[in-house]
């Protein structure tokens, strides 16, 4: 579980993670526009092609429409022209073949509405269209009209009619002439079933009032279309002719392609639901986004590979770091020649550890020097010589210890003063450095208390030569400023070669041997040789 969850930590994963998010959010964004920008193209050249179709069948429709009126003109103008009596319009209308195929059916009609003549039924009721509008508006205008579409008074039919009005030989008004188009089965239906796109679209003409002139569902024929503002169809009935996207009523996305005649203020539309329109772009979409999964996909795994490889130095830094803290390298391979960041981050590194091992230094020197004299101070004595010891017990050779006072140290502090009394401190520890071997270690204590620890002697004998040198070391006066001072020195030495000894025994020896010297009037050495229980005095001058 740990180790997944430092995977999901890891900067690897961060980058890899991060180029997968930047690749789709550039390949699904450009992919989308692209998609959008080819929908929308898509969308246009259906909408001009669907639109273009229609022009047609506008045109079409418009041309049946006015061979309609024309071929009722020309019945008018004929029954004028003959000045045919009403009565004898019922066989004129009979005799005219061309009016059984053109419309449904041909009536005639007064001047009050009465029906005087029906082409398809000559024993048809006697009804009255006084109060159509479209009666009214023939006579008022003196021409034909084209109704809205209504429900026929003679056979219930949903109809548009055709008038035209009738006139005696003297020009006088005596009634009109009208032809029915049955709407259930109109004569354009052919043309405009002949333009049905998709397997979902549909034709349909609307009324400039919103009411259905045909629709494949018959049953709406004369209804009312929902044409309220903001509709499709109201956007459709407001334009001359274009195209519409929006919903129906059932929710269905379609693009409303629609023109308006020129004979009659109608508007013929076609609804293409985009389902079916876009059915190919589905499918694109579709391999657009697996090509950019997979894509992706990809180029995660390349950009893993290529974060991995790039952060291998990192990886190295790391291990350097490890290896170093627990002491299997130095800190000098930091210190590479690499021209990028990561070159820089290790020679960084690299300085920042010789600094700090530089203070390390600094401070055990600190910790280990008497800073008055340079010498070894007491705790790097009191570490020293028990491994001096340890060292002469495997050796087997002996070791000694010498304990040094400088004589009457206060009076050359109160005579003198203080400045001078360090001044005596500081040249007696330099005496002392060279009187003594590179192989032997000399440290101050404290005050004017000093101790040397001699190894690799040959014999404990030798140590009273080393005595009498230190002595003699000191024979020379002090030069303190213009004042030159005899200076002189007590020493209890301790020897032994014998493996057992300890720190403690050792130094109790050197003591017991300098309380001597002291005891006995000072400016001498003694040494103690441990075991042998033996205190011998040595003059100062050997
Ligand atoms: N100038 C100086 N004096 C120090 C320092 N440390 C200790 N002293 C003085 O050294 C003197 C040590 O005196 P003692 O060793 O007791 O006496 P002494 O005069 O040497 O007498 P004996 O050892 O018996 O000969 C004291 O007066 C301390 O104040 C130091 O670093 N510098």
């Amino acid at each position: 579980m740990r180790p997944l969850f430092s995977f999901f930590l890891s900067f690897k994963f961060k980058i890899s993670a991060l180029i997968i998010a930047l690749l789709l959010f550039a390949g699904i964004g450009a992919g989308g526009i692209s998609l959008l920008i080819a929908e929308s193209e898509l969308r246009q050249i259906l909408a001009r092609q669907e639109l273009s179709l229609l022009t047609g069948a506008a045109a079409f429709i418009d041309n049946d429409l006015q061979n309609k009126r024309q071929l009722l003109k020309a019945l008018g103008e004929e029954i004028n022209d003959r000045g045919l009596p009403l009565a004898e319009l019922q066989t004129m209308l009979e005799a005219h073949e061309t009016l059984r195929d053109t419309f449904f059916n041909v009536n005639a009609f007064d001047l009050s509405g009465n029906l005087v003549a029906s082409l398809r039924d000559r024993n048809a009721r006697r009804i009255n269209i006084a109060e159509r509008k479209y009666f009214q508006d023939t006579l008022r205008l003196q021409e034909g009209v084209i109704s809205p579409p209504i429900k026929s008074a003679l056979s219930g039919q949903p109809v548009v009619v055709i008038t035209q009005p009738l006139r005696d030989a003297d020009g006088k008004l005596i009634g009109i002439v009208l032809g029915a188009i049955d709407l259930l089965r109109p004569s354009f239906s052919a043309q405009l079933d002949a333009l049905r796109s998709g397997a979902d679209g549909y034709l349909f003409i609307v009324a400039g009032d919103g009411v259905t002139v045909h629709h494949p569902d018959k049953a709406r024929i004369l209804e009312k279309a929902d044409d309220a503002p903001g509709t499709l169809l109201d956007a459709a009935l407001r334009t001359p002719e274009g195209w519409e996207d929006g919903l129906l009523d059932d929710g269905v996305p379609v693009l409303l392609v629609h023109r308006h005649l020129r004979e009659v203020d109608w508007t013929i539309a076609l609804s293409y639901p985009l389902r079916s329109a876009f059915a190919s772009m589905q499918s694109v979409r579709l391999r657009a986004l697996l090509g950019a999964a997979v894509l992706t996909a990809c180029a995660g795994l390349f950009g893993w590979a290529i974060t991995k490889k790039l952060l291998r130095p990192l990886t190295k830094l790391h291990e350097h770091v490890e290896n170093i803290s627990a002491g299997r390298a130095d800190i000098v391979v930091f210190d590479v020649a690499r021209r990028d960041e990561f070159g820089d981050l290790s020679r960084a590194f690299y300085g920042l550890s010789q600094r700090r091992e530089q203070a390390e230094q600094e401070l055990h020197h600190l910790a280990t020097t008497d800073v008055l004299t340079g010498l070894n101070n007491r705790r790097m004595f009191d570490a020293f010589l028990p491994q001096a010891l340890a060292r002469a017990a495997r050796s087997g050779q002996p070791v000694a210890l010498a304990i040094l006072d400088v004589d009457h140290f206060k009076d050359i502090n109160d005579t003198l003063g203080h400045a001078a009394g360090d001044q005596v401190l500081v040249e007696f520890a330099r005496r002392l450095s060279a009187a003594v071997r590179a192989s032997d270690t000399v440290a101050r204590l404290a005050g004017d208390e000093f101790v040397i620890v001699f190894e690799q002697l040959s014999c404990p004998a030798e140590m009273d030569v080393l005595g009498k040198r230190i002595l003699e070391a000191m024979h020379a006066p002090f030069a303190l400023g213009s004042v030159q001072r005899v200076v002189q020195a007590s020493i209890g030495i301790a020897v032994t070669h014998s493996a057992g000894v300890d720190v403690e025994e050792l130094m109790r020896a050197a003591d017991q041997a300098l309380y001597g010297v002291k005891t006995a009037g000072r400016n001498s050495f003694a040494i103690n040789a441990v075991g042998a229980e033996r205190v011998a005095l040595v003059s100062g001058r050997g």
